[in-house]
């Protein structure tokens, strides 16, 4: 997905915000910024800080130093002000088995002293339908795939108009088109100008929903920005296909480059492969000075490191590609 046009307000904003459980230090001076109208992943391995952040976030938690703007205003002082502009899944809620997905609802809905009954009916109904449950809406819940109870759960969340919607881990445990309908619902909303701040273990899950991330791990922010920023605090990578191969591989040592023949390759050609790091010269430079050289340049590439390779940069631990 590619960033919105952002009008610079942030929806979330965190100022060294940290918690300890005893000992232990779940969360650590954390500075998130959360920029309205994005589609933020919040990714790091199991165990990293993220939902015990997002408890903080919605006033679950109390933080053990820092403090937090959600939607501008101080939390948790004015949580009774923004919490109904917000929208949350976390710890999927507890719906009952053989009540049907509507009834559910109405019962969730009645629950919130603070929504109105004489629109109840229509907002429930609007919720289903957002969800794509409109005709899934009267069969029981126990009958509900992985995927419609987490469908469930977002349209719990969006009973009432919403500006922020925080999910926690909403593809966890799904099959892959499970996983699917709530990303597509993700974009959905986020077509419709709902900012969604939503956690992941999963890579892959964030790079295809996200317009931005923030990378955690063992409760420290490595890095935050748009997906394009990430790739470009990485590593490049050169490919060069010639037949003068030994030519080549003293020309690119004389630029800093150490390079190395795919073994894979097969042909008269061979194909050398090496890391462009930031204080590499431009690759208009390097193929120059290999065709001054009389390299014969029969292919020459430059490709971006792929985000999986700079979260493990960053991280130093693989994250999952898949369920
Ligand atoms: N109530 C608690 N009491 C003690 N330690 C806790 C508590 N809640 C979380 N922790 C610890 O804080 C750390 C961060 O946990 P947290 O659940 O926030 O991580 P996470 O990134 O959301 O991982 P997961 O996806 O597995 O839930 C972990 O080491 C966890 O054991």
């Amino acid at each position: 997905m590619s960033p919105p046009p952002l009008d610079g307000a942030l929806a979330i904003q965190t100022f060294g915000l940290g918690k300890s459980f005893g000992k232990r230090r779940a969360v650590n001076d954390l500075d998130l910024e959360v920029p309205h109208g994005s589609v933020f992943g919040f990714l790091g391995p199991n165990g990293s800080g993220k939902t015990t952040t997002i408890r903080m976030l919605l006033g679950l938690a109390a933080p053990s130093s820092g403090s937090i703007n959600l939607l501008s205003r101080p939390m948790p002082a004015a949580a009774s002000h923004v919490l109904p502009r917000v929208g949350a899944l976390v710890e999927g809620p507890a719906f009952h088995p053989f009540l049907s997905g509507r009834a559910n609802l109405v019962r969730m809905d009645c629950a919130d002293t603070t929504s109105d009954p004489a629109t109840r009916t229509m907002r429930v109904e609007a919720a289903l339908e957002k969800v794509g449950l409109g005709k899934a809406a009267k069969l029981a819940v126990h009958a509900y795939s992985l995927g419609m109870k987490q469908r469930l759960g977002i349209a719990n969340a969006l009973l009432r108009e919403r500006e922020l919607l925080v999910l926690d881990e909403p593809t966890n445990g799904l099959d892959p088109q499970g996983t699917r309908e709530v990303r597509h619902l993700i974009g959905s909303l986020a077509r419709e100008g709902t900012t969604v701040f939503v956690s992941s273990h999963l890579l892959s899950e964030i790079e295809q929903m996200c317009t931005h991330v923030a990378v955690m791990s063992t409760g420290n922010l490595l890095a935050q920005g748009t997906l394009a920023q990430l790739r470009s605090g990485g590593r490049s990578r050169l490919t060069l296909r010639t037949p003068d191969a030994g030519l080549a591989l003293g020309v690119l040592a004389r630029l800093g480059l150490e390079a190395l023949p795919d073994p894979t390759a097969s042909g008269a050609d061979r194909v050398l492969r090496s890391k462009l790091d930031s204080g590499a010269p431009e690759a208009e430079l390097i193929v120059q000075e290999l065709v001054a050289a009389g390299v014969r340049v029969r292919g020459f590439a430059v490709e971006a490191a792929s985000l999986e390779e700079r979260f493990v940069a960053l991280t130093g631990e693989g994250f999952d590609l898949a369920q």
